[in-house]
């Protein structure tokens, strides 16, 4: 499988290790507890609600990273701590090594204008800007010229397909065209890491199919790093080369949609991925027989069984298995067949 887009074997842009949220009167008293007291059970006995507990990962550079779980499970809280909108409790936090939690408020406010973009919910935009005066506006502030700031925000505009409506007022738009605005907006400075918290849960299913699609279309041409926030499975499969899966403050599975499928660490995560059909995630290299060859055409090994089904009907026996230009291994026709049929 290539590893470009996954993040794997690229350099890590994001380091979190042990970060705590913690919630209550004297969060402060969390400190004071010695690590091992550091449960959710002391914790609510303290009167304390540990919105983020322990969490450590790694995000690669140009990696998509979903935060997914039930309503309550701290994916916006993590993801806060993360931009420090929030600031954690305890942790570490590094992008590209720099720990981010020991910035000054100026340095801050500097790497989230030039090397954050943040997409929410709610769209946040400025009610007395047109369109092309919101997506301008974090250049502006970066105190980049209105013209040259506009004809930069222009160019985004076409990108998230909103070219023609640039003169109109956020309250004259749909909510899927405020956040296409949100979306244009958080990108105007060219972010490095891109937060996006639930960007498209308030739409509707075919608003949200179409900007998801906007979103992987937008990471084939500028790599970045992506961390978004979601309760919504599908999303997180089609989005994301891994994901983290929330329980009760905790993270506990971090892996490839299918890796969550076939290997799920919990019986909390097996409810999840259940209804997730396994030739959606199961890739052409992980079935089939490593044999290298002198084929130039075939299948794509990084493609998922679903992906081929199409080349699967016509085929017959075994298909060459390609990574790059080389053929890799042979794909047998049953065997993918069966990832069709079968359920894990
Ligand atoms: N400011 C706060 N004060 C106290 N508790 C909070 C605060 N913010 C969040 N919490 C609690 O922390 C936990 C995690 O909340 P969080 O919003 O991160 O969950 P979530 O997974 O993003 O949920 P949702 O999908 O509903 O947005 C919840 O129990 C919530 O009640």
């Amino acid at each position: 499988m290539s590893d470009i887009g996954t993040g794997r074997g690229a350099p890590t842009a994001i380091d979190a290790k042990g970060i705590w949220k913690v919630f209550g009167r004297d969060a402060g008293a969390f400190n004071r507890l010695p690590l091992q007291a550091r449960t959710p059970e002391t914790l609510m006995a303290v009167g304390l609600v540990g919105a983020v507990q322990d969490a450590t990962f790694q995000i690669g550079r140009g990696e998509v990273f979903a935060i997914m779980g039930l309503s309550g499970s701290g994916k916006s809280t993590l993801l806060r701590c993360l931009t420090r909108l929030i600031e954690p409790t305890a942790g570490e936090i590094a992008f590209n090594g720099r720990d981010i939690l020991k910035l000054g408020d100026k340095e801050l406010v500097d790497l989230r204008r030039q090397r954050m973009g943040m997409v929410f919910q709610h769209f946040a935009l400025l009610p007395n800007r047109t369109v092309v005066g919101n997506v301008a506006f974090p250049l502006e502030v970066q105190g980049m010229p209105r013209v040259e700031a506009e004809r930069r925000a222009m160019e985004l505009i076409e990108t998230v397909g909103l070219k023609g409506r640039e003169t109109r007022f956020p309250a004259q738009l749909s909510g899927g065209q405020q956040q296409r605005v949100g979306i244009a907006r958080s990108l105007t400075t060219n972010p490095e890491f891109w937060f996006l918290d639930e960007p498209f849960s308030a739409l509707d299913p075919l608003i949200r199919a179409d900007l998801q699609a906007e979103v992987l279309r937008l990471q084939q041409t500028q790599t970045r790093t992506v961390i978004f926030v979601t309760h919504d499975l599908d999303e997180a499969i089609r989005l994301a080369d891994r994901i983290a899966i929330m329980e009760a403050g905790r993270i506990i599975q971090i892996g490839t949609p299918e890796e969550l499928v076939t290997q799920p660490a919990t019986d909390y995560v097996r409810r999840f991925v259940a209804k997730v059909p396994p030739a959606r995630v199961v890739r052409v290299a992980s079935i089939m027989t490593v044999e290298p060859g002198p084929a130039t055409a075939g299948v794509n090994a990084d493609a998922t069984i679903a992906d081929i089904a199409p080349q699967l009907v016509a085929a017959e026996g075994r298909l060459p298995v390609i990574d790059g230009a080389r053929q890799v291994g042979w794909l047998d026709r049953s065997a993918a067949l069966a990832t069709l049929a079968v359920r894990i």
